[in-house]
């Protein structure tokens, strides 16, 4: 078996605020003050990692780096800013996730040893005011004694949430996924990818501190703040050219339109995402919305960023036309466009466009109702599921919540009212110490301990799908133990009906009886302190790699009983791996400079092993089918075609039952021809790729053929331009996604 030929490195935290740009002196002095001060000082964060070695997939050893508390990047998510006296939360979406690293006990644990999947089930927003956690910095809620109460408790996530992504392929994905990944180059690989030395630059020579605004100056420092790849030379650089770019634009709610490129670019950097992508992020709108070119982000910050940014814009016109036609509406619809979205774009760029969805869903409020509606209704239709399939469920859920409160307002602030109150996060902190505590006692080693409560879309749906009332849900608060091996899961199950009492009837052993789809864990719902209900899961490692990637894969679970095609499975597993992998790389390489596009050029689609019982045939570029968006007569759909399918073959099924369309009626007249992403299709016989776009002109159309052109312009052309009174002096830029 082949063994992933990538070293990760570990480097100290040395780059925070490295930068040695000295007119921005006086910001990163403040800037370096409030880090030492979260982060610890100087001295301490570059005290070296220690490195450990683990056995690769066939005994051959690979170097990762073991997750040091003391700066990584799941740590940044906890960082706070202190404005003034008084602290303030950066992120509502810290507040409802608890991840809990075992504790050293039994002396075989070593840290990466700990949660072995969920890699992106970072802290999850489940409160009615969640909006606020991707909003910009001046709308953070002021932090109330709970919360304060909370720091400790968070401090806790931040050990386990390190831990978390350490080694998360090799154990998530190698565990029964053969990984070919070739050695990583230095260069991005799309054409004409820059050199690196061509991308080196000094920012003193390309911009001064007077070029940049206060409030600009004030967002930048607020991003440091939260994540320190915001003092990264090329994340600094993206974030001026953002600046320079965007500058007097604003947003439909009056805020600089800078500062949703730089809330976009936070979510991705909380996740993990390294300086390429974050980068990407802070530029993702420029190529649509601004004076700036392909040509002119390729020169200055290398192929990764500007093909991700194409990414991204393409992801966008799509989302667009779908959201017009109600295209999402219909299941297989739905299906095709978010298999299309992540086929036919690099993973990362889905990430930006969702994380770009997350902070203009938080900021819908600006927009009259009936826009907020339709946005709300595509993003439950297009980018909830994505999420989901992408595994990042910290967006998913809060993404849910969003859409939940601007469809159901009434039912939201109802239930929000009702549920708010009764969701115990300290409940649930003492629960995981307690637990841990008698596991210790009984010398039960553990994989991970963690702990979260449900998300208020989430207990509303339950409650609309099962006919439940509030009171009859079980699993509100809950915990899950990952254990070592099936004997002490039932172990561990004694152990946690002995701490608290058991709810009678509510105990399931899917280990003895596995699911129909091969879920495999022992439930129980007991008594918890305050005579709060609290599930507790148990399982083993392979069982919840299983949970997770398995044919009872958690996505899958959520998405009901469809089919999904090989095709589909493959793509879901391929995005899933590439987003996870970039995470884990870029925590294990702090130092990795963004123009280094390793992963786009490292990225082999994982193979299952053939023993593997999840595994099915690999389908190879030419076996993959195509899927396309089709615009006839003002009606879009997304049509799967075979491999190797041409426009000839798209119009022949389009022409079905009539021969407007045969391969002799091809109109000679350019006007008439069918348009192939908004060019005129030369030859009939031209391959139709992933996530093409083709408008079929009618042949004898009702309306004149210019007004018919103008409507398809207007669907591509998704700046939805806003015009206010007072503000004459800027242009305006509306909310658009
Ligand atoms: N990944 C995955 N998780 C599952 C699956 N089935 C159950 N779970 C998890 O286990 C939890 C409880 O499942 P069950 O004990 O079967 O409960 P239920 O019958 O769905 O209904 P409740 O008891 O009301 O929650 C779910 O909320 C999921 O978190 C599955 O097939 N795949
Ligand atoms: N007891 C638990 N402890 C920790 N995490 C859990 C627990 N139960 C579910 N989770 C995880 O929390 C996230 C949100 O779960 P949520 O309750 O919304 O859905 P679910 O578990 O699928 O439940 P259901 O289908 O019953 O609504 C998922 O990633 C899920 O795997």
């Amino acid at each position: 078996m082949a063994v992933p030929s990538v070293a990760l490195y570990a480097s100290p935290p040395s780059s925070v605020c490295s930068t040695s740009h000295q007119i921005n002196a006086h910001v990163f002095a403040v800037c370096r003050r409030l880090v030492d001060r979260f982060f610890g000082s100087e001295a301490d964060r570059r005290r070296p990692l220690v490195p450990f070695r683990f056995a690769g997939a066939d005994g051959g050893e690979a170097l990762s780096s073991s997750s040091s508390s003391s700066f990584a990047g799941g740590g940044d998510e906890l960082a706070r800013q202190e404005r003034g006296e008084e602290f303030r939360e950066l992120s509502s979406s810290l507040s409802s996730s608890f991840r809990y690293s075992p504790s050293k006990f039994g002396g075989s644990w070593k840290r990466d040893h700990q949660s072995p999947v969920s890699v992106l089930h970072g802290p999850v927003s489940c409160s009615s005011n969640s909006s606020s956690g991707n909003a910009g910095a001046k709308s953070f809620p002021a932090r109330t004694s709970r919360d304060r109460n909370d720091v400790n408790v968070l401090g806790s996530i931040q050990r386990g949430y390190n831990g978390m992504f350490s080694g998360f392929v090799r154990r998530a994905v190698a565990s029964c996924v053969e990984l070919e990944m070739p050695p990583v180059e230095v260069r991005g690989d799309s054409g004409g990818a820059a050199d690196v030395e061509e991308l080196t630059f000094n920012l003193e020579d390309c911009f001064v501190e007077s070029d940049l605004e206060p409030y600009a100056k004030e967002l930048l420092v607020n991003a440091q703040l939260r994540h320190k790849i915001f003092c990264d030379e090329f994340v600094i650089k993206a974030f001026y050219e953002a600046e320079k770019a965007h500058r007097g634009q604003m947003r439909a709610s009056g805020d600089p339109y800078l500062q949703h490129c730089v809330e976009t670019a936070v979510s991705l950097a909380l996740i993990g995402a390294n300086s390429t992508v974050v980068a990407a992020g802070l530029l993702h709108d420029t190529l649509d919305d601004t004076f700036m070119s392909y040509d002119y982000v390729l020169r200055n910050f290398g192929a990764g960023v500007a093909d991700l940014i194409v990414g991204v814009s393409k992801l966008s016109q799509l989302s667009q036309l779908a959201r017009e036609n109600n295209t999402a509406s219909k299941t297989v619809e739905a299906d095709r466009l978010h298999t299309m979205f992540l086929a036919m774009a690099d993973a990362r760029a889905v990430l930006i466009k969702l994380a770009d969805r997350l902070h203009n869903m938080a900021t819908l409020d600006a927009l009259p109702l009936v826009k907020q509606q339709r946005f709300a209704k595509e993003t439950m239709e297009i980018f909830v599921p994505l999420a989901n399939r992408l595994g990042i469920y910290s967006w998913k859920e809060q993404l849910e919540n969003l859409c939940f409160k601007h469809l159901y307002l009434d039912m939201h602030t109802q239930l929000s009212s009702q549920i708010l109150e009764s969701f115990d996060e300290a409940m649930i902190a003492s629960a995981i110490e307690k637990l841990e505590l008698a596991l210790k006692d009984k010398a039960i080693s553990y994989h991970s301990l963690s702990g979260r409560h449900k998300s208020l879309y989430s207990i509303y749906s339950k409650m609309l799908k099962k006919k439940l009332t509030m009171d009859e849900i079980h699993d509100i608060h809950g915990l899950r133990l990952i254990v070592e091996n099936e004997e002490d899961c039932y172990k561990a199950l004694r152990i946690v009906q002995s701490l608290w009492p058991e709810v009678p009837g509510r105990s399931k052993d899917y280990i003895a009886h596995p699911k129909l789809n091969g879920y495999q864990s022992l439930h129980t719902v007991v008594t918890g302190d305050g005579m709060v209900p609290l599930e507790v899961q148990i399982r083993t490692k392979a069982m919840h790699l299983q949970a997770e990637f398995g044919f009872a894969a958690h996505w899958r679970y959520k998405e009901g009983e469809c089919k999904h095609s090989a095709f589909v499975l493959q793509m879901v597993e391929w995005a899933r791996w590439v987003v996870s992998w970039q995470c884990e790389a870029m925590r294990n390489d702090q130092s990795s400079i963004g123009h280094v596009d390793s992963v786009k050029s490292t990225c082999t689609f994982p193979t299952h092993m053939e023993d593997c019982p999840f595994s099915y045939k690999p389908l190879s570029d030419q076996d993959r089918p195509v899927f396309i968006i089709m615009i006839e007569n003002d009606k879009m759909s997304v049509q799967e075609f075979p491999p190797d399918s041409t426009v000839m073959d798209l119009l022949e099924r389009a022409g079905m039952g009539s021969s407007k369309w045969t391969p002799y009626r091809f109109p000679l007249k350019e006007e008439l021809r069918p348009r192939l992403n908004r060019e005129p299709v030369g030859e009939p016989t031209c391959k139709l790729k992933m996530g093409d776009v083709v408008e079929l002109t009618p042949a004898l159309p009702n309306k004149s053929l210019t007004e018919y052109r103008e409507e398809i312009q207007r669907m591509y052309d998704h700046d939805l331009t806003m015009s206010r009174p007072g503000r004459s002096t800027s242009t305006l830029v509306g909310w658009r996604s």
